[in-house]
């Protein structure tokens, strides 16, 4: 078991999707979890799988840390009551947002300075499309960035309390102020939100005959339009005034392309697409890699796999005999076979030792 900075309790009010990966990931570690959440429900599914044992206030010992993964709308309340309820303890929150949450503490007259002392505001880098305890992870951080916005008064222990947290989770810290990380949540997180939903949606009228041609350029970049509408509705209005000036220079790009597009023959319109995409790949080769690392081009190998059980575990099991690492993997499913390919990302200079090994093996790369 990976020693740990924080030596525990942890209670943890919201146990759903980051609540209880958060649970999962400190018992894990062997860090005692207390768990806490207004649903029974959301609470017991937490428990049963592994997240922590749920919080009996007239026993539990006092909390180190308090982790609120409540939605943004209550979270400023809930740390509020913390602060109150826990005064030994470091009170953190997760949630997406976090200028609003801070103005909110601010104005909150039932907070003295001394409590604020012990808040400090905090985002990982990491989620899912699922909401709830049963899609939780306890390896969701690893290698994720996680934000830590310490306010100035905030105490010293209670900053490095808060970056444990990350820390022991596998986490890579990164430090802001609450107004510098709604800025780059904005346009990192948010507006792809926004751009995936409104892509998704000019699909609910599309024949069924169409869909049925959609690859992975379409499941990529809807992906996160299946995210919970009741947490994105809170995020989207908590951070509006940074997302609206990204959105107002989409609609700057968008009408320069209609007009592009209305004339495709007319004098300069191939220059102005060729901007627009050479535009996109600059701005996509400025992604990082994993781990916060450079973007890097890695080579891809296709294999075709049969669409039958255990096969993917069976070719990941031979590549890693073949000692290639896996730097990604994706699968494409083409509706109606029974069969599949499956994508390995691996360093450039390793693939063709893992085609050799893997043609040797009786796999069929795609060459
Ligand atoms: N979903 C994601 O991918 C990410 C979410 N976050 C943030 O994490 C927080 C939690 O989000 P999820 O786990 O996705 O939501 P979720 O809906 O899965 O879980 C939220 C839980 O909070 C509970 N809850 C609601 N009001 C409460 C209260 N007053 N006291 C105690 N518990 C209460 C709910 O019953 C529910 O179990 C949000 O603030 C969100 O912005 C941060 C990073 C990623
Ligand atoms: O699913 C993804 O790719 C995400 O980016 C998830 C996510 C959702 C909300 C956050 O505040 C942070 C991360």
């Amino acid at each position: 078991m990976p020693a740990t900075h924080l030596n525990g309790p942890v209670l943890v009010i919201g146990t759903g999707l980051l609540g209880a990966s958060i649970g999962l990931g400190l018992s894990r570690r062997g860090v005692r979890v207390l768990l806490s959440d207004t649903s029974p429900t959301a609470q017991a599914v937490a428990q049963d799988i592994g997240a922590g044992t749920i919080l009996d206030a007239a026993t539990a010992p006092s909390p180190e840390l308090v982790v609120v993964a409540a939605p943004p709308d209550v979270t400023a309340d809930v740390v509020s009551g913390a602060l109150r309820d826990h005064p030994g303890a470091t009170v953190v929150d997760i949630a997406s947002v976090k200028s609003s949450i801070l103005e909110a503490l601010r104005a909150d007259t039932r907070l003295g300075p001394a409590e604020l002392e012990r808040y400090v505001g905090t985002h990982p880098m990491a989620g899912r499309e699922k909401s709830g305890p049963a899609a939780a992870r306890g390896e969701l951080f690893t290698a994720m960035p996680w934000v830590v916005c310490a306010l100035p008064e905030s105490r010293t222990e209670c900053r490095l309390a808060a970056e444990s947290l990350a820390i022991d989770l596998g986490a890579t810290v990164s430090r802001m102020d609450a107004a510098e990380h709604d800025a780059a949540v904005a346009l990192v997180s948010h507006f792809p939100q926004v751009a995936s939903s409104l892509l998704a949606s000019r699909l609910l009228n599309a024949p069924a005959h169409a869909l049925a041609l959609a690859g992975n350029g379409l499941r990529d970049t809807t992906r996160i339009a299946a995210s919970d509408p009741r947490l994105w509705i809170q995020i989207l209005s908590h951070n509006a005034p940074q997302i609206v000036p990204i959105l107002h220079g989409l609609r700057e790009d968008l009408n320069r392309l209609i007009a592009t597009l209305e004339d495709p023959t007319g004098p300069g319109a191939l220059l102005d697409l060729a901007e627009l995409m050479g535009e996109g790949n600059a701005g996509q080769a400025r992604i990082p890699g994993k781990h916060g690392a450079p973007p890097q081009a890695f080579a891809v190998v296709t294999v075709l796999v049969d669409d039958r059980p255990g096969q993917i575990a069976r070719l990941l099991a031979d590549v890693g005999e073949a000692g290639v690492n896996v730097e990604d993997l994706r699968m494409e499913h083409s509706s109606g076979h029974q069969v599949g390919m499956v994508e390995i990302s691996v360093l450039p200079g390793r693939s063709g030792e893992l085609i050799g090994e893997l043609t040797e093996r009786q796999w069929k790369v795609v060459q």
